[in-house]
């Protein structure tokens, strides 16, 4: 089977600065991953090279079986499906939350004039029961919590069936219920065969979804480890990639950190 991706010493300079740094990283069709760092690790740049949306400097990446600056990324981009912060700020407060997820399936944000099929209308639905949000459909996406916020964030990333998902800290600013809710609803999502490709970003071993497979943990734009996820989440990995002494703790497929005494 063809990597979901395959990046071969990427690098990419921002103003004589390396902020991805010779990054290799092969992430198979079945796997689940978490990518975890400090503040300014290179996280985001690696899923916008992840996402077709940035090109390395140098080195090569493989989305999909495609490779980056041979492929039009027009066409790469709807199999591949992104929740970021950044996207979400494109999304108008007065859509209503069922056009949200639906606009998605022409990769558009706001409503305008374009007729939707019914097994779109229907996939809208659905994924927004899935992340328990339908009740919201017909709210105004302005007037939800950030908790529903990055639930229907999600739902809409899905809507187009992509092979590969990438979450950009989607728990970021939730609550604990929030985060708990949210965590329930990717540990489901990634313990079905039938789901894509997934890839988390999160600065909190506390987010990890139980059913994630494999983790790297990135340090000034390098790799600084990867592979099976209790491999890397280990109170040497976390210590050395965060730079502070750190003791994990695992129970029931959770993980916790905090400061080693
Ligand atoms: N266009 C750019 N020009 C210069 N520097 C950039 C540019 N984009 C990103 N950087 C720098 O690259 C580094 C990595 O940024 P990135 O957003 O990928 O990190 P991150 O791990 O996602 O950080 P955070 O956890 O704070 O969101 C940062 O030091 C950032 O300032």
């Amino acid at each position: 089977m063809t990597a979901a991706l395959d990046l071969h010493d990427v690098t990419v300079r921002r103003g004589g600065t390396a902020i991805l740094d010779n990054v290799s990283w092969t992430v198979g069709d079945q796997d689940r991953w978490v990518v975890l760092g400090a503040n300014g690790a290179g996280k985001t740049s690696l899923l916008q090279i992840a996402s077709a949306r940035l090109h390395p400097t140098t080195g090569t990446a493989d989305i999909l079986g495609e490779r980056l600056g041979r492929v039009d990324v027009f066409e790469l981009r709807p199999r591949i499906g992104l929740a970021s912060a950044a996207l979400a700020e494109r999304i108008p407060p007065r859509e209503l939350v069922r056009d949200v997820v639906l606009t998605a399936a022409y990769g558009v944000t706001g409503r305008w004039r374009e007729t939707y099929e019914s097994h779109d209308t229907d996939r809208a639905h659905d994924l927004l029961r899935l992340f328990a949000v339908d009740r919201l459909a017909d709210r105004t996406y302005g007037t939800l919590s950030e908790g529903e916020r990055k639930r229907v964030q999600i739902a809409r990333a899905l809507m187009t069936d992509p092979e590969l998902l990438l979450l950009d800290e989607p728990a970021a600013g939730l609550d604990l219920g929030g985060r708990e809710e949210l965590v329930a609803a990717l540990a489901e999502l990634a313990g079905d065969r039938r789901s894509p490709v997934l890839v988390l970003v999160t600065h909190h071993v506390e987010e990890i979804p139980p059913n994630f497979t494999h983790g790297m943990i990135l340090r000034a734009g390098g790799v600084h480890v990867a592979g099976a996820l209790a491999d890397v989440v280990t109170d040497e990995h976390l210590s050395s990639g965060f730079g502070v002494p750190l003791t994990v703790s695992q129970t029931d497929g959770r993980y916790a950190a905090r400061g080693a005494r």
